[in-house]
């Protein structure tokens, strides 16, 4: 017998999850399971399937599954929480929570039920605050319950950063810490071109407005599109999430951790720099921040604890 393939199962068929589906299985990080609720059944199956037609165009090898059945999701590998209501122009992440909170404990009540040995990772929003919802409600140890923002948000950064430069994308590396909300933390100190710092490169007023596009980033995507928020990069951010825990690949990714002290915080999760591995979240980095930049991290800190009080 060959080797075993991975199984990833994606909950929630809307924007982001079919489109993360598509995207892990063209990367052939494992066999897909995608799922909604009773009522998108039908349309999640369709999604399922019109993504397996893709595979002998682009010749990718990924099974991939629409269901409304958690059974279907039995002993999957890794698991990724897209389900739940995202935001219209005018509104909060934050306006989101009551509603999602309630979907986070159905939904990991019944990834727990068939996958018990298996990691989290969450996207639904306010995503720090969905993170600790998951965390408590799956009783994981917290290295296996992960929540995605800094992927995105860096990218959204460094975006910004290769168009202001006319310079390759790869070739920019950024750092944004702290909760997924407007007070997020871009650290310009750790973020450079090529290894050239950012600040020699870019003027003051000009990285203060980089910054200030980065923090808002999300709500600029929900405001031109009308009728919901952004799926691409977040779908693409998951995806290098799953390749670094699938592979075991040990990268160094901004991630939703869960803190015991680290960076001075307990019991919350918020974004940090982390290594991301087989065994999910294997460490958290801790870098030195200034007084300034740590200011900033507590007023983040202090926005996503705000989210927390609403729930308990
Ligand atoms: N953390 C981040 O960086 C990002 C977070 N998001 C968040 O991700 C979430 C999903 O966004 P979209 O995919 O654009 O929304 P969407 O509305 O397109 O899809 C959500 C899907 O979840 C399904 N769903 C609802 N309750 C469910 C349940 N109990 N079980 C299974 N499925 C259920 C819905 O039927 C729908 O198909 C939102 O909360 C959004 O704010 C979106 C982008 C980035
Ligand atoms: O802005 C939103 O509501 C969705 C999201 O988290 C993002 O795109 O960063």
């Amino acid at each position: 017998m060959g080797l075993k393939r991975n199984k990833i199962s994606v909950i929630g068929s809307g924007f982001t999850g079919a489109t993360t589906a598509l995207m892990v299985a063209q990367k052939e990080l494992g066999d897909v399971v995608l799922v909604d609720i009773p009522n998108m059944e039908n349309a999640t199956i369709g999604k399922a399937l019109d993504m397996a037609e893709a595979a002998p165009v682009w010749g990718f090898d990924a099974k991939i599954t629409g269901t409304s059945n958690y059974e279907d999701t039995k002993d999957s590998d890794l698991v990724i929480i897209t389900a739940g209501i995202a935001r219209k122009p005018g509104m909060s992440r934050d306006d989101l929570v009551n509603t999602n909170a309630k979907i986070m404990k159905t939904v990991t009540q019944n990834i727990v039920k068939y996958s018990p040995d298996t990691t989290i990772v969450v996207l639904t929003n306010p995503v720090d605050a969905m993170t600790y919802t998951v965390y408590k409600e799956s009783g994981f140890p917290k290295e296996r319950v992960i929540g995605q923002s800094g992927v995105l948000d860096t990218a959204r950064f460094c975006a910004f950063v290769a168009e202001e430069l006319n310079l390759s994308v790869k070739d920019i590396h950024g750092f944004v810490l702290g909760g997924h909300g407007d007070d997020m933390v871009p650290l310009i100190r750790y973020s450079n071109a090529g290894g050239i710092p950012l600040d020699k490169l870019i003027s003051k007023e000009r990285l203060d407005e980089i910054v200030a596009r980065t923090r808002t980033g999300g709500g600029e995507i929900v405001n031109l599109l009308g009728n919901g928020s952004a799926y691409y990069a977040p779908a693409a951010s998951l995806t290098v999430m799953a390749e670094a825990i699938l592979k075991d690949q040990r990268r160094v990714i901004p991630a939703i951790a869960y803190l015991e002290g680290e960076y001075g915080y307990n019991d919350i999760y918020l974004g940090v720099p982390t290594i991301l591995g087989g065994n999910g979240i294997e460490e958290i980095v801790q870098l030195d921040l200034t007084e300034e930049e740590k200011a900033a991290l507590d007023k983040s800190a202090e926005s996503v604890k705000n989210v927390l009080h609403v729930l308990s």
